[in-house]
């Protein structure tokens, strides 16, 4: 397999619902998606989940658009390759930028899949059929307003609820949630927003029976979240801290988590992604795929990567109707009843709308 051409496109979608992080609120989702082709005109798809601002990592579509054209794209073009394990052997030289590999990995990924006639999922030794999912809520104005979400999604048949907490919005929003929905399966991420001095307070959250507190102490953390894990009994799930396989292998060995949320672009690609499940499931540790307000592409790759054994609990890939008007690909991903079947066509098993990515785009550039 060689990959002959490259075209990076920079998107601008509209989210249905504002998204409200530390950094501040996004009405729109920048993106980059990747498009390469292989020799024999083979087309694959890959997506860069890098905001357009550094506030989840150091990652931005910039720094990826900068790190693709001048140093990935060059070390992968019209190179011989057999298998896409390789991709990220041939990215080793460069440090981090984990989310600019994964763009152009994916991408070779479902190139791989089509020549060999699987689907993605099965190209990465996934069996199931339907993948069972969750949603994340953004933090809201007001709990009656959260309330109100939690009852909608709950009854669009999601069986695992996703909220956010920060300090002042977190005992009271919990408490109110489990009192309203007292059988409903809820999980609070942090998003780093607390410090080893709040594990009286993060203590409280454990009379509530939350799956998991995901990343409650800093991005860079291990071994503090190893100390608070002794403190308390809800189980902490790491995001963040989590971008390689050595990093989980020292969170495991430190006791620092019990559960993973794997995100393909923050661990630097599907193969990556694919030896933490692998390492998780030989040392008893569930893991469940983040989101990162995917375009169809990216969901795409999240659905198949969740088709592996140990994605045993319900991820943040919720349906492409949950963000946008319209997405790129058809047909949509569409959740029934909590679950997504998964496509059984070769590839990312979804066609993509090349036609509503050029209404999305704001620019392109093509390698060859
Ligand atoms: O894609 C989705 O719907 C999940 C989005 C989501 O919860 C997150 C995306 C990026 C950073 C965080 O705010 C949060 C997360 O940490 O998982
Ligand atoms: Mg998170």
């Amino acid at each position: 397999m060689k990959i002959t051409e490259v075209t990076i496109h920079q998107l601008k979608m509209k989210l249905k619902d504002p998204f409200t992080t530390s950094f501040g609120t996004f009405e729109h989702r920048d993106f980059l998606l990747l498009e390469a082709k292989d020799e024999s005109g083979v087309t694959g798809w890959g997506e860069s989940v890098a905001f357009h601002s550094p506030w989840y990592n150091e990652e931005t579509l910039q720094t990826n658009w900068h790190m693709l054209e001048d140093f990935l794209i060059p070390l992968l073009l019209n190179k011989a390759i057999q298998h896409p394990d390789e991709v990220s052997t041939l990215f080793e030289p460069i440090r981090k930028n984990n989310m600019a590999k994964s763009t152009l990995e994916g991408a070779v990924w479902d190139i791989y899949a089509q020549l060999t006639n699987q689907s993605l999922a099965q190209a990465l030794g996934g069996t199931k059929e339907r993948i069972e999912v969750g949603i994340s809520i953004g933090i809201q104005n007001d709990i009656a307003t959260l309330v109100s979400l939690v009852d909608g999604y709950v009854k669009e048949g999601y069986k695992r609820i996703k909220v956010k907490i920060k300090p002042g919005w977190d005992v009271e929003v919990i408490r109110t949630l489990r009192e309203t929905f007292p059988t409903v399966a809820f999980m609070a991420d942090a998003n780093s927003a607390y410090r080893l001095e709040d594990v009286a307070l993060l203590k409280q959250l454990d009379a509530f029976d939350l799956t998991m507190i995901e990343q409650p102490l800093a991005s860079d953390d291990i071994i503090d979240h190893a100390t608070l894990q002794k403190e308390v009994a809800t189980p902490i799930c790491l995001d963040e801290s989590i971008h390689s396989l050595e990093d989980a292998r020292k969170a495991v060995a430190l006791g620092s988590t019990k559960i993973i949320n794997i995100k393909i672009g923050r661990v630097g690609g599907l193969t990556e992604a694919k030896k933490i499940h692998d390492y998780c499931l030989a040392h008893n540790i569930p893991v469940w795929c983040g989101g990162m307000l995917e375009s169809g592409i990216g969901r795409a790759h999240n659905v198949a990567l969740t088709t592996l054994p140990n994605f045993i609990m319900p991820g943040d890939t919720a349906s492409s109707s949950r963000y946008w008007e319209k997405d790129i690909i058809d047909p949509e991903v569409v959740v029934v009843d909590g679950y997504i079947d998964v496509p059984k066509t070769t590839g990312i098993g979804y066609t993509v709308n090349k036609a509503t990515i050029a209404a999305y785009t704001e620019k392109k550039k093509t390698y060859r």
